[in-house]
């Protein structure tokens, strides 16, 4: 296929309720859209989870549009492509810059199934017609609406509960949350809010029979949390940490965690995330599914990925309507009883909302071979 055009719209949405994490809260969101079109007229969509601060990661929107602009869109645009792998081998020679990468790169996996008369799902090698899902409950004002928010979420039917934790709002909420919700599936994310120096502290969540502890430590460390796994009967699950397969090789072989979590967009792409997920496969560690608070399309993105076979926890993707008001896509993303019904349209097998994305639309961009 060659890729003749490539659009970009810079969205901007306001979420239902606020995301408050221990670094930052979020309510409106801007984010991009990339859209690739090939000789035929196919399309493919990708999104940036790139978020307007370098909280998360270092990435921002402004450096994704940057990198996108100036250095990915001439790799591909007017090139011949055979496979979207060839876009990861293509991107190697710059450094990082994951979300802007996985952008260009989840664009032309979509184009590339629905060219092929195939579901993302299958063009990844998946086969699960239902993904179980969970949900990400951001920090709350005070535990008794946390309690009321995660209430319910459960009543709902999602299939795990994230809550954020970060000093000063840990031990205590979740003694909270198990007393209210003794039997649920419960872990904790804290967003490298932590060091070392808390490790007795973090002990102390041992009791609560947690799924896995998310990346209580820094953002680029795997060497600490070997040093706290070693310590906690609970799982310690990477997020921040992970980059790429080869950072998910050292973490395992260290001992950092027992439990991954791959984000589409932090890996560089859908071509990282499955070598990540054969990967931990292979050495009999589990993956699931994160979130980065996405719309339609890069949620739909999500839902193709995660029916691959060591998915085996719930991930993030959760109903449309719980971050906003209208998705971008059509029929929007619904989760019933903790799953969500993998579409068999081609590519993500969801529609572009072209209406609803005109709404949302700030900025557009063209660009032709
Ligand atoms: O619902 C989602 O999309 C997941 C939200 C979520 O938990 C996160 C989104 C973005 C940054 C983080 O705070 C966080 C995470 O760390 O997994
Ligand atoms: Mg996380």
């Amino acid at each position: 296929m060659i890729i003749k055009e490539i659009n970009i719209r810079k969205m901007k949405m306001m979420m239902k309720h606020p995301f408050t994490t221990s670094f930052g809260t979020f309510q409106e969101k801007e984010f991009m859209l990339l859209e690739v079109k090939d000789e035929l007229g196919n399309t493919g969509w990708g999104e940036s989870v790139a978020f307007q601060t370098p909280w998360y990661t270092e990435e921002t929107l402004g450096t994704s549009l940057h990198i996108i602009q100036d250095f990915l869109i001439p790799l591909v645009l007017g090139n011949e492509i055979e496979h979207p792998d060839e876009v990861t081998e293509l991107f190697n020679a710059i450094r990082r810059n994951n979300m802007a990468k996985s952008t260009v790169e989840g664009a032309i996996w979509d184009l590339y199934a629905k060219r092929n008369k195939m579901t993302l799902a299958q063009a990844l090698g998946g086969d699960l017609d239902k993904i179980e899902v969970g949900v990400s409950v951001g920090i709350e004002k005070n535990v008794a609406d946390l309690v009321e928010r995660v209430g319910g979420f459960i009543k709902e039917g999602y299939k795990r509960i994230k809550v954020k934790i970060k000093p000063g709002y840990d031990v205590e909420v979740i003694r909270e949350l198990r007393m209210n919700f003794p039997d649920v599936p419960l872990m904790a994310d804290a967003n490298s809010a932590y060091t070392l120096e808390d490790i007795d502290l973090l002990k102390q969540l041992d009791e609560f029979n947690l799924m896995m502890i998310e990346q209580p430590f820094a953002s680029d460390d795997i060497i600490d949390h070997a040093i706290i796994q070693k310590e906690l009967t609970t799982p310690i699950c990477l997020d921040e940490s992970i980059h790429s397969l080869e950072d998910t090789r050292k973490a395992i072989e260290l001992g950092s965690c027992k439990i991954i979590n791959i984000k589409i967009g932090r890996v560089g792409g859908l071509t990282e995330a499955k070598k990540i997920h054969d990967y931990c496969l292979a050495q009999g560690i589990p993956v699931w599914c994160g979130g980065m608070l996405e719309s339609g399309i890069g949620r739909a993105h999500n839902v193709a990925l995660t029916t691959l076979p060591n998915f085996i926890l719930p991930g993030d993707t959760s109903s449309s309507s719980r971050y906003w008001e209208e998705d971008v896509i059509t029929p929007e993303v619904i989760a019933i009883d903790g799953y969500i019904t993998v579409p068999t349209g081609y590519g993500i097998g969801y529609e572009p909302n072209i209406e609803a994305m005109d709404r949302y639309t700030v900025e557009e961009m063209n660009f032709k071979a």
